[in-house]
């Protein structure tokens, strides 16, 4: 695989401290931040170590079952769920080496919560975090509108997740321990670049289990970003990393830019940690019934229910052009064996 190039490029550290009194401050940087890096860390923003460390530990708890019994909470066209070493990216072709489970807050989830005698208080734990996460989600979605000239509520109230329609979604992901002595074939990471295509997720790292690198800012001149100049961002105590996705991007017209990102599989022993990693994506998604359109009106408007179809079918276009690019080579090679 040829070498990735690295930057060492700082993101910003957004502090949400005295939220009411210094909101348009913080809504000047993390403007900035949106329209420039399309990442950043917030601190200060309402949920205690404790409380992510005890949600990590009941992720934890939840994949050390056995497949059998996560396998009776299956993931679902509804995007939520149990899978395993199944989501392909079309950035490389292959699946990510790693499962996550999928929640959300409303009808979706309806039949893929584990019962409590599988694993006791399961459900409250993570529903209590996930409104943990939805707060301090709402306190960006007012600044996002305030940014953008919309009324402070507007986005809030298209992500409300006391209402049935509701899609947002906290993921928990477990990739596996790597073998050091098997060498890293190509195009293999613990998961591929992508962009999230959401409107900001919130992720959750474990102290000491790094992998996860950026590409900021959109300046990407190759597809998917492989062959451009990556950033690492290990993970910090109690800091949440931010970043754009593709529905903020459209919502504002492009003025905010969702990004490239990845997390790399461990394959130099001297820096890269091997053992089994944990990490938490909270995906704020618009409810089905969103009126979706930026304030410059540079795209139709769509509702929350088509740009998640969209984005899908976006996603298993390129994944089958990914395929059949493969494919081409592979026949390629086997013709070049066979004359050689
Ligand atoms: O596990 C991570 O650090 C990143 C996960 C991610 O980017 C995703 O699930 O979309
Ligand atoms: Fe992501």
């Amino acid at each position: 695989m040829a070498p990735t190039k690295y930057a060492d490029r700082s993101i910003p550290k957004i502090s949400l401290h005295d939220f009411e009194s210094r909101v348009d401050e913080i809504t000047a940087q993390l403007v900035h931040a949106a329209e420039t890096d399309g990442f950043f860390g917030l601190i200060n923003h309402g949920i205690s170590e404790e409380e992510i460390e005890n949600m990590f530990e009941t992720s934890a708890a939840f994949f050390a079952l056995p497949d059998s019994e996560k396998a009776k909470v299956p993931f679902t066209t509804k995007n939520a769920g149990w899978e395993k070493n199944a989501q392909v990216r079309p950035s490389t072709g292959q699946p990510d080496q790693k499962e996550s489970y999928q929640m959300q807050f409303g009808a979706n989830m309806d039949g893929l919560w584990l019962p409590d005698s599988v694993l006791p208080s399961f459900k409250t734990t993570a529903l209590a975090f996930m409104h943990k996460a939805q707060a301090v989600s709402e306190k960006l979605m007012l600044c996002f509108a305030r940014g953008l000239g919309f009324p402070d509520s507007y986005f809030i109230d298209a992500h409300d997740v006391s209402r049935p329609e509701s899609q947002t979604v906290l993921r928990l992901l477990h990739y596996f321990e790597v073998d050091r002595s098997v060498p890293v074939p190509d195009n293999y990471y613990r998961a591929g670049a992508h962009v999230d295509w959401d409107f900001v997720t919130l992720l959750f790292q474990r102290a000491g289990q790094s992998g996860l690198e950026i590409c900021p800012g959109r300046e990407t001149t190759t597809a998917f970003a492989i062959g451009d100049t990556w950033t690492k961002v290990d993970p910090a105590p109690g800091e949440i990393v931010c970043n754009i996705g593709d529905l903020l991007m459209s919502w504002s017209d492009d003025r905010f830019k969702s990004t490239f990102h990845r997390v790399k599989t461990p394959c130099d022993p001297e820096v890269d940690y091997y053992g089994p990693r944990y990490s938490m994506a909270f995906f704020n998604q618009p409810c089905t019934d969103a009126c979706i359109q930026g304030p410059l009106k540079k795209y139709p408007m769509i509702t929350g229910k088509e740009f998640t179809e969209r984005a899908m079918q976006r996603n298993f276009a390129a994944l089958k052009a990914k395929r059949e690019a493969m494919e081409a080579v592979r026949q390629d090679a086997s013709v070049a064996l066979a004359v050689s």
